[in-house]
């Protein structure tokens, strides 16, 4: 049988593309179907002009370190939003023509609509154009999700605030994952008054729990008003102004609301459950290790498998399906380790492997952990303090895990993960020599563990909380 494509990716994104590219190089007849601009989340709105926000929201820090080094008359003056967004959208434009140029010159073929499968082997374009392919890969990525509560059509999601025509005067942000603290920081840091509501004790559930504390608390240090324990119940608009009403019972006016309450798979209305897909929660394509759907020739990679929701791991998971299936070189992904890092600021959370709360609970860990105030900024008069933990098998020495809040603590972590996926051991990391002076040399010189989570026992568990108490 002949079709129009060896393969045929919906979703130009992070995995589609890569995906996509690969296999034109070695040969493939590749067609991608992308209804919005080449790039995706990731580059149009998601982990590139969120850093390029952090990067302009730490200007008055800069201002105010250079003050405490003997530069007193350091201002940053006021903030641009019009020229900060000029520049932004020309360096979205590049990327997004790389992205588009990367893909043709391979020899791909994108049609610029949205597409459905309408069979093992067929998609439909929105124009109603029918395309067979041998392949398909479903690289559709996610969309952010609302609550749920009346009103919220008022709020705004993550996608509209890098096409926002003038910063708000008071935000609030819903939620407490990777993006209501990265928004937050950035709001902040550009000048706006902001309020983030999350209904948990500590925003980054499931991060270690000591960095959570740190993340949470520094939020509040830099000036964020952070509201634990709450939830938005309806919105309203009053003229300009939205006003959220919480589960509590109190109410406040906000210039914008910005809902950060997850995302979830985007696979509504794509025709997937009509050709026998199966989904499972929310709406992710269910694959194995080789991102194979039930039906052969359908595969999917990236945010809409709601594996690991990262930029990277879409890549790696696209790039081993088109090795796998065009290049003779048969890999997938191993989704057991992988770092992140979260942008928070002045201090980031990198982290890698075992938290300390798991460590907990499997026991037999010994955990180095070690807090310090930076010499850059200490110099300069901050009191923020750094973080470093170390989770280590107490029989094998291998490095579980590794947990850094501090100044680029995703560069650090970039690195530390490198040994750690080695399955490095404590021993290694101390023959180590020392950079100095530098911060990260306090990842080789702990010498003694604070803590020591014993093996079994169910109650060890309160017993390390009580010792942990005591420690505080
Ligand atoms: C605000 C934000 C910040 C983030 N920051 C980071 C970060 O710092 N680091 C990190 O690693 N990850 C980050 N992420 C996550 C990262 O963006 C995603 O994990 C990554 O983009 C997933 O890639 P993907 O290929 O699965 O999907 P996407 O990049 O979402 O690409 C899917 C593409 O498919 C297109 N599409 C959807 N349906 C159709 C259809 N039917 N027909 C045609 N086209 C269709 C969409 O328009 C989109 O372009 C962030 C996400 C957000 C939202
Ligand atoms: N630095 C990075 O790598 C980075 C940055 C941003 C996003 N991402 C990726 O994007 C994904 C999505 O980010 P996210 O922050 O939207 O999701 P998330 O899952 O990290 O956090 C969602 C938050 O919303 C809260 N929430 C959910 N429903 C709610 C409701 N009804 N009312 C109140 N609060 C509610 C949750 O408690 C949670 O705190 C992340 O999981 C991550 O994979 C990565």
């Amino acid at each position: 049988m002949s079709f129009d494509y060896d393969l045929f990716v919906i979703g130009g994104g992070s995995g589609g593309v890569r995906a996509a590219r690969i296999a034109a190089g070695y040969g493939a007849r590749v067609g991608l179907a992308e209804e919005s601009r080449m790039g995706g989340t990731c580059v149009i709105r998601g982990c590139v002009p969120k850093k390029l926000m952090i990067f302009a929201s730490s200007a008055p820090e800069a201002a105010a370190e250079a003050r405490g080094y003997g530069w007193p008359d350091a201002q940053t003056g006021a903030f641009s939003w019009d020229a900060f967004k000029a520049k932004l959208d020309a360096e979205l434009d590049r990327l997004e023509a790389a992205y588009t140029r990367g893909f043709e010159s391979a020899g791909g073929t994108i049609h610029h609509q949205r597409a459905r499968v309408t069979g093992p082997h067929e998609v439909t374009l929105a124009d109603g154009t029918l395309l067979s392919a041998k392949h398909i890969l479903v690289a559709v990525g996610g969309r952010p999700q609302r609550p749920g509560i009346p009103g919220e059509e008022l709020g705004m999601i993550s996608d509209d605030l890098f096409m926002m025509e003038k910063l708000p005067g008071r935000v609030l942000v819903i939620g407490g994952g990777f993006i209501a603290c990265e928004f937050a920081t950035i709001l902040n840091g550009l000048g706006v008054d902001t309020v983030l509501a999350y209904r948990g004790d500590k925003v980054l559930r499931g991060f270690d729990g000591d960095a959570r504390q740190l993340v949470t608390d520094q939020l509040q240090q830099i000036g964020v008003e952070v509201r634990l324990g709450l939830s938005p119940a309806r919105l309203a608009r009053d003229g300009d102004a939205v006003i959220a009403h919480f589960d509590d019972g109190s109410s406040d006016r906000y210039d914008a609301v910005m809902f950060a309450t997850g995302r979830r798979p985007n696979t509504a209305g794509l025709g997937l459950e009509e050709v026998g897909v199966t989904l499972g929660p929310g709406g992710a394509v269910m694959v194995d290790d080789w991102s194979q759907s039930n039906i052969p020739s359908i595969y999917a990679v990236g945010d809409v498998t709601d594996r690991v929701n990262l930029t990277p791991v879409a890549i790696r998971e696209g790039h081993s399906f088109a090795d796998t299936l065009f290049g003779n070189h048969p890999r997938h992904m191993d989704h057991s380790l992988v770092a992140s890092a979260v942008y928070t600021r002045p201090h980031e959370l990198g982290s890698i492997g075992m938290t300390e709360d798991e460590a907990i609970s499997r026991g037999g860990v010994e955990v180095y952990d070690t807090r310090f105030r930076p010499m850059r900024s200490m110099f300069a008069g901050s009191d923020a303090r750094v973080m470093m933990k170390l989770i280590v098998d107490d029989q094998t020495r291998q490095v579980l895990g590794c947990q850094i809040f501090g100044p680029e603590a995703g560069e650090l972590i970039q690195l530390a993960a490198i040994p750690i996926i080695m399955g490095a051991t404590k021993e290694d990391f101390d023959r180590t020599v020392a950079v100095h002076p530098t911060m990260a040399e306090e990842l080789v010189t702990m010498r003694q563990p604070t803590r020591h989570h014993a093996r079994a026992a169910a109650d060890s568990g309160a017993a390390d909380a009580a010792e942990r108490a005591a420690q505080a």
